[in-house]
């Protein structure tokens, strides 16, 4: 018969502290929990107490030696009547006789190790099986698991009935009633020491594990106050179909910062080492809040009850990444056999390396295995790194529940889902921690039902048996000698398949499903969305200004430190904008955002030639005219015309939305960083439609820099200032300033380029990085301390992630938003309804600030043409190059 007790045991072998403190009561927790206390008593106490523990343990071991008499008596005698009447010692003798079970075996499993320990024959995947099945030998030894092939099938006669289940209840409670009456008056007669002993003879370190558990296990958890919520607003939420724990977050105040060693967080000493060696002394508000939660179920093997996810929201360069990468480092870290436990899910191949380099970091010190997954490498390659080779054969061995080499994957969702199909005994079944980063974006993904694939992978239908990868019954469960199942073999998730498990309720254990974790600076509230996560027991936490108080018009939260500012001005003056912050206003390490790759290619390419430009003399010649058109070359318009609605009058711009970056999202995901900002934002559309209230936004507070001379002026032939249509111009102040590096970063590029171009924007080597949105969402180049929103995004999500690539970590940072004159009703309505507009500046810049700028900026103009036709040539080169290698 199952036995449910048995249950409370920790499943993984490795954890023997935990097991032994699974079978205290919480009423013995506490009088060990005392005693520890009273260490700290003063002295004189302590001495006494001394003394009497010296008393007690001449009486604890001459009872020890009766109790081992008494019970080997009932072990050999089992039909002996005092083991039959007395719970408390059947108790006792069951634990004996799994310790003796587990000396044994284990014994036998150390020695067949041994023997083949360092060996050439044995290959590192035999060694690995073995010390599973070691560690499910010594599991099953333990009784922690009976298969379900050895539990009778319910009949009609022997399924137990309601009835049969709550009597069985009864006489369970009534036991347990009786062992609590016994271990009361035990409790009476004899000494802590004695009692220590009885219930199974715990050593010094076992105990001074299980104390320092219970000891933390007690340390209260953050308390966060959650606002109430009025009936009306319940109503209000009801009515959008919003659940109650998503309208009404838990809301944290971003500087509640907190010491990383404070024992709330229960982090290793190894790893606040690591911590302090990497600048981290305090865990940031959403550490303080999140770190906690996650730890407070870090038992691996623990199968009761199910930690509840999390939905995740707090401003850009907040420290979210390491909200879940230290917890999951600290709970994994406690693993014997390698397998795929913790699965992060990003939308890019750059954040993948970011976040992986981020739990290298950390993982210092411990076994830990972390992969990337993001279709860089051949398929194959990355099959051989999640499986190895000869499990990724297709006719190779397929063991039921799967074969890792990995412990992390960081993932972009195409790529995991041509794994989830196509790689033989790869599985999600381990997995205890789902981790979706940058979540808004990844849930307007649908491609390939990624989120559908993992969830089923994860979460099996309950009639669905594991019966391999490939779904035929002819893989059998892997048994031991014995002809028990290894337990390592089945995962958590896939334990009732096999196992009969009790119903779920808090002391009854049931298997430990996967923990979903999300995380986003703009958190979608679409409650389609959410409820396609399946989450079970939700909470939603958001570190906003404000807390209780703050601004509920207020949708998201910018960094403190980040100043914003917008320049409203003609779509033709933006380059010009560009040159100034850059020459002007000594701008470096900037981010300039644009809106597609083609124009950022451009807009490179232009400050590029206006740097040659600037020191070179400026022959009057170039500048008697400027372009009547605004376009600079028959190339842009071509490209500008599926873009009629932005208006044509940008020189260096071709207004093309067919952004690169987005259009490639193939099953190896790419980057499948689209930059199509209506998908990025559709629950911010759905939002707006939900009825909540539209900004009523007067424009008469937009100050409009409308200049009188503009030399990009469409409508009319520019008149060169007359100042400045001499043989030879000196642009003085800019002339003078040192040399300004400008570089692009897109998908286009080569990783190695892309890896080449980052290290060198770290470094300060670039000055300006002009780049799509592929690094708009998560990025974390630490110099940027100003963005320039080149073309303002249209929804106010992207603009919330582009802003947020400054002033992070509590850092200091400027944004700069360049905005069409057309676009400026928009923008202001954008922001507005998000209860920003409050916090940006208008910013006018005279024409007597660029003046300076506009010799050397015609010239480069007029050689833009040229300067991309050869640039184009260049690249087709290249690619040939490449395809040829
Ligand atoms: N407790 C901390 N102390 C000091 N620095 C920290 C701490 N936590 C995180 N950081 C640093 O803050 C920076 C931003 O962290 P992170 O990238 O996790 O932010 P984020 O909230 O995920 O931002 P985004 O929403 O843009 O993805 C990183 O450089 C990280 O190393």
């Amino acid at each position: 018969m199952f036995n449910i007790k048995r249950y409370d045991v920790e499943e993984q072998s490795s954890d023997k502290n935990t097991s032994s403190n699974a079978t205290l009561s919480a009423q013995e927790r506490l009088i060990k929990l005392n005693a520890r206390l009273n260490k700290n008593k003063p002295h004189k106490e302590l001495q006494e107490k001394e003394e009497n523990k010296n008393k007690d343990k001449t009486q604890q071991q001459q009872q020890q030696q009766q109790q081992q008499q008494s019970s080997s008596k009932h072990l050999r005698y089992d039909n002996n009547d005092s083991i039959e009447t007395n719970p408390y010692k059947q108790k006792r003798a069951r634990e004996q006789e799994d310790q003796h079970h587990l000396k044994k075996h284990g014994k036998k499993w150390e020695k067949r190790e041994k023997e083949l320990k360092d060996s050439d024959l044995v290959p590192n995947d035999v060694r690995l099986a073995m010390k599973a099945e070691a560690e499910a030998a010594e599991a099953l030894a333990r009784g922690i698991l009976q298969p379900i092939n050895s539990v009778p099938e319910p009949t009609a006669a022997s399924a137990p009935s309601l009835k049969s289940t709550q009597q069985q209840q009864q006489q369970d409670n009534k036991e347990d009633e009786e062992m609590e009456k016994k271990e009361e008056e035990d409790k009476d007669i004899t000494s802590e020491g004695q009692k220590q002993e009885a219930e199974g003879g715990m050593d010094d370190v076992a105990m001074d594990a299980a104390l320092a558990d219970i000891e933390s296990a007690l340390v209260p958890l953050p308390t966060f106050e959650v606002k109430e919520i009025t009936a009306e607003e319940k109503e209000r939420a009801k009515s959008m179909g919003i659940p109650d724990w998503l309208a009404h977050p838990i809301k944290i105040e971003p500087e509640t910062n907190t010491p990383i060693d404070a024992p709330m967080f229960r982090l290793s000493s190894r790893l606040i080492k690591q911590c302090k060696k990497a600048g981290i002394t305090e865990c940031f508000a959403v550490q303080t809040a999140v770190i906690p939660v996650l730890m407070r179920a870090r038992h691996l093997g623990d199968i009761r009850k199910a930690p509840g996810d999390l939905c995740v929201s707090a401003p850009t360069g907040s420290g979210k990444t390491l909200a879940y990468v230290l917890p999951i480092i600290e709970i994994l870290s406690q693993r014997v056999v390698t397998r795929l436990r913790a699965l992060v899910v990003l939308p890019t191949r750059d954040l993948c390396v970011q976040v992986k380099e981020t739990f290298e970091t950390f993982v210092k010190g411990t076994d830990l295995k972390i992969a990337t997954s993001t279709g860089q490498n051949s398929f194959a390659h990355e099959q051989n790194i999640l499986v190895g080779e000869t499990y990724a054969r297709p006719n190779g061995p397929k063991v039921l529940g799967g074969h890792s080499r990995v412990d992390i994957l960081i993932t972009t969702p195409g790529r995991l889902i041509d794994h989830i199909k196509s790689t033989p005994n790869f599985t999600l079944q381990h997995l205890r921690f789902l981790v979706i980063d940058e979540a808004d974006r990844l849930l307007n993904q649908s491609f390939q039902d990624w989120l559908y694939h993992i969830l089923t992978a994860i979460h099996p239908s309950p009639e669905r048996k594991l019966l391999g990868i490939d779904g035929s019954e002819n893989i059998q469960l892997k048994r031991d000698q014995y002809g028990f199942p290894i337990h390592d073999a089945i995962a958590p998730a896939f334990l009732p398949s096999f196992f009969r498990l009790p119903e779920s309720d808090v002391e009854d254990p049931k298997a430990l499903s996967v923990q979903k974790l999300l995380f986003s600076a703009t958190l979608t509230r679409n409650p389609a969305k959410i409820a396609s996560l399946q989450l079970s027991d939700p909470q939603y936490v958001a570190v906003q200004e404000g807390g209780l108080d703050g601004d509920e018009k207020q949708k998201y939260t910018t960094p403190a430190g980040l100043t914003e500012y917008m320049i409203v001005c003609e779509s033709s003056e933006k380059p010009l904008m560009v040159l100034h912050l850059l020459y002007n206003r000594n701008v470096r390490s900037a981010l300039c955002f644009t809106k597609s790759v083609e124009s950022a290619h451009r807009l490179c390419k232009l400050i590029q030639l206006y740097e040659k430009t600037r020191t070179a003399p400026v022959s009057s010649s170039s500048l008697s005219t400027i372009p009547k058109d605004n376009k600079v070359d028959s190339e842009i318009k071509e490209r500008s015309k599926g873009d009629e609605s932005q208006g044509d009058s940008e020189p260096d711009d071709g207004n093309n939305d067919d952004d690169d970056d987005s259009s490639s999202s193939s099953s190896e995901d790419s980057d499948s960083e689209d930059e199509n900002e209506s998908s990025d934002d559709d629950d911010e559309e759905e939002e707006e439609e939900d009825g909540s209230e539209k900004s009523d936004v007067e424009m008469e507070d937009v100050e409009t820099t409308t200049k009188s001379t503009d030399p990009f002026d469409s409508s009319s032939e520019i008149e060169v200032d007359p100042s400045i249509s001499t043989t030879t111009t000196t642009a003085t102040a800019t002339m003078s300033a040192p040399p300004i590096v400008v570089a692009e970063y897109s998908s286009d590029l080569p990783k190695s380029k892309r890896q080449s171009i980052l290290r060198a924007f770290n470094k300060g080597e670039i000055h300006l990085l002009i780049c799509s949105d592929l690094i708009s969402r998560g990025m974390d180049l630490s110099p940027v301390s100003v963005v320039i929103n080149y073309d303002v995004p249209v929804y106010m999500k992207k603009y919330i992630h582009r802003v947020g690539r400054t002033a992070r970590a509590g850092k200091t940072g400027t944004a700069y938003s360049l905005v069409e004159m057309q676009e400026a009703r928009h923008f202001k309505e954008m922001v507005s309804k998000a209860g920003h507009w409050e916090k940006i500046h208008r910013m006018k810049i005279k024409d007597q600030e660029t003046k300076e700028l506009v010799p050397a900026y015609t010239k480069a103009l007029a050689g833009l043409k040229e300067a991309l036709v050869s640039s184009r040539a260049a690249s087709r080169k290249g690619i040939h190059r490449r395809a040829r290698k």
